[in-house]
């Protein structure tokens, strides 16, 4: 298995950003994704993504087999909320190991929630989704989306072993369709993908990244 590198990696922090400007746009103008609302929120922020963001994952769609489609479930997220929930889940694992100095802590919580400085939702650049059937049903993608290391006792990991048989082909489904259109998985979490953020550059070779944290109100 080839080494995970995690969020908290100053090789990611180190990437610089040339932020190409480009806007975000509401996914759901395309008419042709599925748009879950579980994260849906006052202002639909949710449901926005850069431009090129979007093209990718249209681009993408039209790879995954007869009968498939992606189910969106959540886009850009406001930098606050970001670290709102980057400072609640590191509370968490600090309370639950004590001996944990705050470097490991640091690094645990970047498996599951992107440090601020660094976050690719809050640049309208990653996209956590799904697939779903013709009749819209959410596949078995071998948790639920958004399971955490912890409650899913590491089977969020994409390659993680044990899952079911179907929960294995549609993450390798899911991955070929995303990864053809130029997007980066997060190793950590099946559901995360990434174009033009700076795990992204980190992942490509790309010299730069794309797209940098980005304020709604602009
Ligand atoms: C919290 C989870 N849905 C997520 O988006 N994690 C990634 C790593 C992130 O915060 O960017
Ligand atoms: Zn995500």
């Amino acid at each position: 298995m080839t080494e995970i590198t995690l969020m908290s990696d100053p090789k990611v922090a180190a990437v610089p950003v040339r932020d190409c400007g480009e806007p975000l746009v509401d996914v759901r103008g395309t008419g042709t994704l599925l748009v879950d609302e579980r994260y849906k929120d006052p202002a639909d922020a949710y449901a926005h993504l850069r431009e090129g963001v979007l093209q990718r994952l249209l681009h993408a769609q039209e790879l995954l087999p007869d009968g498939l489609r992606l189910l969106f479930v959540e886009g850009y997220r406001p930098l606050s909320l970001q670290r709102q929930y980057f400072e609640e889940y590191a509370a968490g694992l600090a309370a639950d190991n004590p001996s944990w100095t705050p470097d490991q802590v640091h690094a645990a919580a970047s498996r599951f929630v992107a440090p601020p400085d660094i976050a690719a939702h809050s640049a309208g650049a990653a996209v956590d989704l799904t697939l779903a059937d013709a009749d819209g049903k959410e596949c078995d993608l071998g948790t639920a989306l958004d399971a955490s290391p912890e409650e899913s006792a590491g089977a969020c990991y994409t390659d993680a072993p044990g899952i079911s048989a179907e929960g294995r082909v549609n993450r390798k489904i899911l991955g070929a369709a995303l990864s053809a259109a130029g997007l980066v998985n997060y190793p950590t979490e099946w559901w995360h993908w990434s174009y033009g953020d700076r795990y992204w550059a980190l992942a490509t070779g790309a010299e730069h990244a794309l797209y940098g944290p980005w304020d709604v109100r602009r």
